[in-house]
């Protein structure tokens, strides 16, 4: 049975009761195998298992999709009580930000600053904020995030080693449909026509890979990955192509790296990316 917990004060109590290791996931609910699978390895690595469900204000652009973003609390309660969750936190936006929007926030710097930094401005000092204050209240040893936002992931493991936050942070490799579309909550709003061009961008990334695999250079990979987009659905609007270090710091790309996407279609932004492994030069 998952404990339902809404409030800071209704959290610190239960979170007292847990003794042993705590393991977190946090999401935004609309819960799918994607984090299922962030849920099970929670469950493998810690003795008890919290999960956050908030959609975050602070990371949600003007015209983004705050409103529309779907919130479906019974249907995620039932995944969470399925997986052996012993805690869920899901508070309203008054109870995680009493006093408005925060005064003080984490700057995510220049690892935050591009690709989806540059589409999304403010979004990772959103996504750093609320996931700080989220691991305050939890008080969480481990943090699983999916590799499907891995941006995000880099950011995070970034904040916990700057700023010394006492947490381990766990990333947990992209699920993906037999089709290959990455899993997220997003993926709802697609319509089947669109869920199909979404295809687009796993292939994209696959034939990098396929590039890397069979020696080419970093140049070469990423020019394969562009002329696989060429042939994608044309409603598929691009934002960008990268193919860069694993730990997105700039520079030149060697051995291994990271090809990430994100593209637009008819209004819906999906991201997805892929590790390469660059044959080593001659
Ligand atoms: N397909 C996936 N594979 C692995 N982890 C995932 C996947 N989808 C989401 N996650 C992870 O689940 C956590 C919560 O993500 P979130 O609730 O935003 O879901 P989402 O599917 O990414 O939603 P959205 O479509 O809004 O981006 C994040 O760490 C995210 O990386
Ligand atoms: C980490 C997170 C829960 C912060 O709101 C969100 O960005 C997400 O669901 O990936
Ligand atoms: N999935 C990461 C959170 C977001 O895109 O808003």
């Amino acid at each position: 049975m998952s404990e339902l917990v809404h409030t800071p004060a209704e959290l610190a109590a239960a979170r007292a009761r847990l003794t042993g290791t705590v393991g977190v996931v946090m999401t935004m609910g609309a819960l799918h195998s994607g984090h299922e699978t962030l849920l099970r390895a929670a469950r493998e690595q810690a003795d008890h298992v919290l999960v956050t469900i908030f959609v975050n204000p602070l990371q949600f652009g003007p015209n983004e999709d705050f409103d529309r973003y779907p919130r479906t609390l019974d249907e995620d309660l039932a995944v969470c009580r399925r997986a052996g969750v012993d805690l869920v936190f899901a508070p309203s936006v008054p109870d995680l930000y009493p006093d408005g929007a925060p005064e003080i926030r984490v700057d995510p710097g220049r690892p935050g600053a591009d690709l989806e930094g540059l589409s999304r401005p403010g979004f990772f000092q959103g996504v750093l904020t609320v996931v700080l204050k989220l691991l305050q209240l939890t008080r969480a040893d481990l943090a699983f995030f999916g590799e499907k936002d891995y941006q995000q992931l880099t950011v995070v493991r970034r904040m916990v080693r700057d700023l010394n936050v006492p947490v381990r942070i766990v990333g947990v490799p992209t699920v993906r449909e037999p089709d290959g579309l990455a899993l997220s909550s997003r993926n709802r709003y697609l319509s089947p026509t669109q869920r199909q061009a979404a295809l687009g961008l796993s292939a994209t990334l696959r034939a990098g890979a396929e590039a890397a695999e069979a020696g080419l250079d970093a140049g070469a990979v990423l020019a394969a990955a562009h002329r696989a987009f060429g042939a994608v659905d044309p409603t598929v609007e691009l934002d960008y192509l990268v193919l860069t270090d694993p730990d997105l710091e700039p520079g030149p790309v060697a051995g291994e790296a990271r090809l990430l996407i994100a593209a637009s279609l008819g209004g819906v932004r999906l991201i997805d990316n892929l590790a390469i492994r660059l044959a080593p030069r001659p």
